[in-house]
């Protein structure tokens, strides 16, 4: 299996190339040459199997010869021992025809640690192999931080920095990117947004001198792994209801559409998906663009949904290649557009988005009222980024197939606000209870490059 750039121009590579590598050097993303499909038949025998087996076998076909089966097995056994749920990703019914893919059980209580946790486990013993060392970089709105720094934390030949936008990650997200004592792992406070921070990322991928003295790598959704792991959860949620006889759709709370695209992934490898629901809250750059075809950021505005508060979507890149026909071409001119303020997709691009993507909006009023009546009529506490979805679910689902709507955190993470709307409050679990006694461990940096790579070169080992 190989692996290629959405921009056309950066070297082919193989999967474990791809994952260590993070962002294409054409600045472009990487994803498979081509997608193995599983057939009826393969999607029938997942009913059943353990999360773990369906794991196996939906991500082998991606992953070459980087590892034997026996490798991936012990990996993936690993990767999900540390789950607070047997089922890994349990669904919930929440009225005829509505269910809850509930994804935090894991270790930060997010969706981010089904991916995380896997990618730790790879990176570890893939670096055992090669002897290498590398220095990971990443930009959090606060999950993707949290995960990457449980899963990272002690690890011997990888140091992690994690830039997150000052004030603007709920208290819980902060506490845990920053109460890790162990010393290979850093929180960056940056004076800026989610879009500020993931920017200074992709720059110091394109600052070659930087990236190759450093050994950079990402664990953003930027790197294949994170989005492959997040394929499977939508495998075991369709199968359980029916999948292949059975059609389902998904909504997805959305930012850096790369859970989305995950699914996205399902239903080109064959699990027959009716829709693909972007939901967005106040920041709403992916709805608007679906309906009207432009995408021109306009800058973040923070709200009770901080993980979503994302104008410029890394991921948004990868599907407008599969709209714009696989022409890494097309893509670099729209990136190149957007770096000068925009772009329009165009009609024929916008047709191929609309024949698997829907979007809605759900503002801030709405989220609150959707986190107090899906607790008062069936006693689901939401975050509010799966309020988000679960209102937009709601105003766009059909009668005649299944709606699937991600809970992609755990209501505990964002207790202000899910005791604002709803009353109660959500406790953290008990391994977590001290969360709020920890000491803090941050550096406050403002929005410059040359400042954060020489922090970050002064920080990390000779
Ligand atoms: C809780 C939560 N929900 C939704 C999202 C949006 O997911 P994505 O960025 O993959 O679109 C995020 C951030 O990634 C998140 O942390
Ligand atoms: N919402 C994310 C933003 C980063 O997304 P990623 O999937 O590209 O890592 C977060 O919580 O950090």
């Amino acid at each position: 299996m190989k692996y290629i750039s959405t921009r056309g121009n950066a070297p082919v590579l193989s999967f474990e190339e791809a994952m260590l590598t993070g962002l294409a050097r054409d600045g472009g993303l990487y994803l498979p040459e081509s997608i193995p499909t599983l057939t009826a038949d393969d999607i029938k025998a997942l009913h059943g199997v353990s999360y773990e087996e369906a794991a196996f076998r939906i991500m082998r076909p991606f992953i070459g010869d980087a590892f034997t089966d026996d490798e991936f097995r012990t990996i993936i056994a690993r990767t999900y021992a540390g789950f607070g749920h047997a089922a890994r990703a349990p669904l919930k019914q929440l009225d005829a025809g509505h269910f809850l893919l509930e994804l935090f059980h894991g270790p930060t209580l997010a969706f981010k640690d089904f991916a995380m946790q896997l990618i730790g486990q790879l990176f570890e013993a893939s670096l055992k192999r090669s002897g290498d060392r590398v220095c990971i970089v990443g930009a959090t709105s606060g999950d993707t931080g949290s995960a990457a720094i449980e899963a990272f934390r002690g690890l011997d030949k990888v140091d992690v920095f994690i830039l997150y936008p000052h004030g603007r990650v709920s208290e819980v997200q902060r506490r845990q990117m920053t109460t890790p004592v162990e010393d290979n792992v850093h929180a960056i406070a940056l004076d800026g947004d989610f879009d500020a921070c993931q920017a200074r990322v992709k720059d110091m991928f394109n600052d070659f001198e930087f990236r190759d003295a450093v050994g950079l790598a990402g664990v953003n959704s930027i790197n294949w792994a994170r989005v492959l792991a997040q394929v499977v959860y939508y495998f075991t949620a369709a199968v359980s209801l029916g999948a292949p006889e059975r059609k389902v759709s998904f909504t997805v709370p959305t930012g850096n559409f790369g859970d989305i695209f995950a699914g996205y992934i399902a239903k080109r490898m064959g699990l027959p998906i009716d829709w693909l629901i972007v939901a967005t809250n106040q920041n709403d750059i992916l709805h608007r663009c679906l309906t009207t075809s432009e995408y021109k950021p306009d800058g973040v505005i923070p709200s009770i949904s901080p993980s979503m508060d994302i104008q410029v979507s890394s991921n948004f890149e990868r599907a407008l290649y599969y709209a714009y026909d696989q022409d890494g071409a097309a893509v670099a001119q729209l990136m190149d557009e957007l770096k000068a303020g925009g772009f329009s997709v165009s009609q024929g691009a916008l047709e191929a988005l609309r024949e698997s993507f829907a979007s809605g909006r759900c503002d801030e009023d709405e989220t609150r009222a959707t986190i107090l009546e899906t607790w008062n009529a069936a006693g689901e506490l939401l975050c509010p980024h799966s309020a988000v979805g679960v209102k937009v679910a709601e105003e766009m689902r059909d009668a005649a197939t299944p709606m699937i709507t991600l809970a992609t955190a755990h209501p505990a993470k964002f207790p202000a606000a899910v005791e604002k709307a709803s009353g109660q409050h959500p406790p953290l679990p008990d391994r977590m209870a001290d969360l709020y006694e920890r000491s803090e461990r941050v550096t406050r940096v403002e929005n410059d490059l040359a400042a954060i790579e020489t922090l970050i070169k002064d920080r990390i080992p000779n």
